[in-house]
């Protein structure tokens, strides 16, 4: 097998997100969860990605792991690697986004990287350096209030210099209107001028395909699935890649199917509080989960009784006041570890009992899950919504199983019987 693109995503609903967008665009694509091991069997395909969880670990760990990745792709023949990061631009001034690029930048030996979280298809932009969620900037969006990562600038060129060993510059707009060729004068002039990385204007698709085909004369680049479309389009475009078709595998896999929600975004809990209106919901209690009080056994015995009758969703979802509340009392890494556990035991009690349909809700919840329950890869079914597919087990002990991994911010409001109905 010899890679037409390589791809590390640091975590595995953003993963799913840049797995579904490649499939759309053409490139036969696998997501691995985390570096394969050499017994996975893993089909020809263009671009494989490597679901990492180190957005929210220590930095130096994030760096170490996905400098395995980088080496994994780089060996089955990766020119170019893409480090798949949040559309909102998930990090700290600690990282991970700046120390995981300066590596991978410096193992590429590229002079300098260009770095876009835009993903216009869900309203993610960048104008003057500047992200948008929507039509608000990024530190007036629901961001504001992430509970592991609050954003409160949303000038992308000062985020990513404040956790970078980088100087960073800014390629505006008006440049990439241009064309690519104004895009390499531009990439010279900083580099000239010693930056190593520069955040690029994008608000259209047509600018991130401009974007893609400068993007591969580099070995590395750092963005969201919208990167990943430019990359993919630029591919196809130059011959590279012979376009696929997406898979029309749907083959029916019946039981019982839940839902497991671990976000606490604006648009989770709206999902959330529509599905109550169609299948039971039962809503743990975050403060007893912390405090180890058997909110588990709770939820399982919950589900027992329900799943025979039809779809049901177990949410520790709450509101930012609340989350603030709890992580006041017990420090945010413990509150969130906790309940991330408690869902992935309940996810394990639910397979054991048979389940083979399971949509999750939240990034670090998903990663959470899937590493419990063990799952080594999976293949791209059809579009739930922008950024979410359905995902088919490769390779799992357990056999053939259907999940939806959904970034916490996606998805319509009634997402989970959108997904459900997608997952026969
Ligand atoms: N009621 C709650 N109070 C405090 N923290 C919570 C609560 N429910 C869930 N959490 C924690 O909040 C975090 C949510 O992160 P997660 O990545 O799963 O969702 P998200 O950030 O909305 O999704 P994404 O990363 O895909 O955008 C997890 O660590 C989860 O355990
Ligand atoms: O890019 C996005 O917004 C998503 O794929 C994601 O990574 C959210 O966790």
């Amino acid at each position: 097998m010899t890679l037409a693109l390589g791809c590390i995503a640091d975590d595995y609903t953003g993963a799913s997100d840049l797995a579904n967008m490649l499939t759309r665009c053409g490139l036969r694509t696998v997501q691995t969860i985390g570096v394969p091991a050499d017994s996975l069997q893993i089909p020809d395909v263009d671009a494989v990605v490597i679901s990492l969880k180190s957005r929210s670990i220590e930095a130096s760990q994030a760096v170490a792991r996905s400098r395995e990745a980088d080496k994994w792709l780089r060996a089955r023949g990766a020119s170019h690697v893409l480090f798949k990061i949040c559309s909102t631009f998930d990090s700290t001034d600690a990282g991970n986004i700046g120390p995981v690029m300066d590596a991978l930048r410096a193992d590429a030996g590229d002079a300098i990287v260009l770095v876009t979280p835009a993903f216009p298809g869900t309203g993610r932009t960048v104008y003057q350096g500047n992200l948008f969620v929507g039509n608000l900037p990024l530190n007036e969006s629901p961001l504001k209030d992430h509970p592991l990562n609050p954003m409160h600038d949303a000038n992308l060129v000062r985020v990513l210099a404040r956790q970078s060993q980088s100087r960073v510059g800014l390629v505006d707009l008006a440049t990439v209107a241009k064309g690519a060729d104004a895009i390499r004068a531009r990439l010279a002039e900083l580099a000239k001028h010693g930056a190593n990385a520069a955040i690029i204007d994008s608000v259209f698709d047509p600018e991130l395909e401009t974007i893609g085909e400068v993007a591969l004369d580099h070995r590395l680049s750092v963005g969201a699935s919208g990167m990943g479309l430019g990359l993919a389009r630029g591919l196809v475009a130059s011959g590279r890649v012979t376009a696929a078709t997406a898979s029309s595998d749907r083959k029916a896999i019946g039981g019982p199917v839940a839902c497991l929600a671990g976000s606490c975004s604006q648009a989770t809990l709206a999902q959330i509080a529509q599905a109550e209106k169609s299948m039971p919901v039962l809503r743990l209690d975050p403060e007893k989960i912390v405090k180890g009080e058997g909110e588990t056994e709770r939820a399982l015995g919950w589900a027992r009784d329900h799943l025979g009758k039809g779809p049901v969703l177990i949410a520790s979802s709450s509101t930012p006041d609340q989350v603030s509340a709890l992580q006041a009392k017990h420090g945010r890494d413990a509150t969130g570890h906790a309940i991330e556990q408690t869902m992935a035991a309940i996810s394990e009690g639910l397979v054991a009992a048979g389940l083979r349909r399971l949509v999750v809700a939240g990034g670090e919840t998903s990663g959470a899950v899937v590493d419990r329950l063990g799952i080594p890869a999976f293949l791209v079914g059809p579009e739930i919504a922008a950024g979410v597919p359905v995902l088919r087990c490769v390779g799992w002990s357990k056999g053939d199983a259907v999940l939806a991994l959904k970034s916490g911010n996606f998805g319509g409001p009634d997402f989970f019987n959108d997904a459900i109905r997608l997952m026969p």
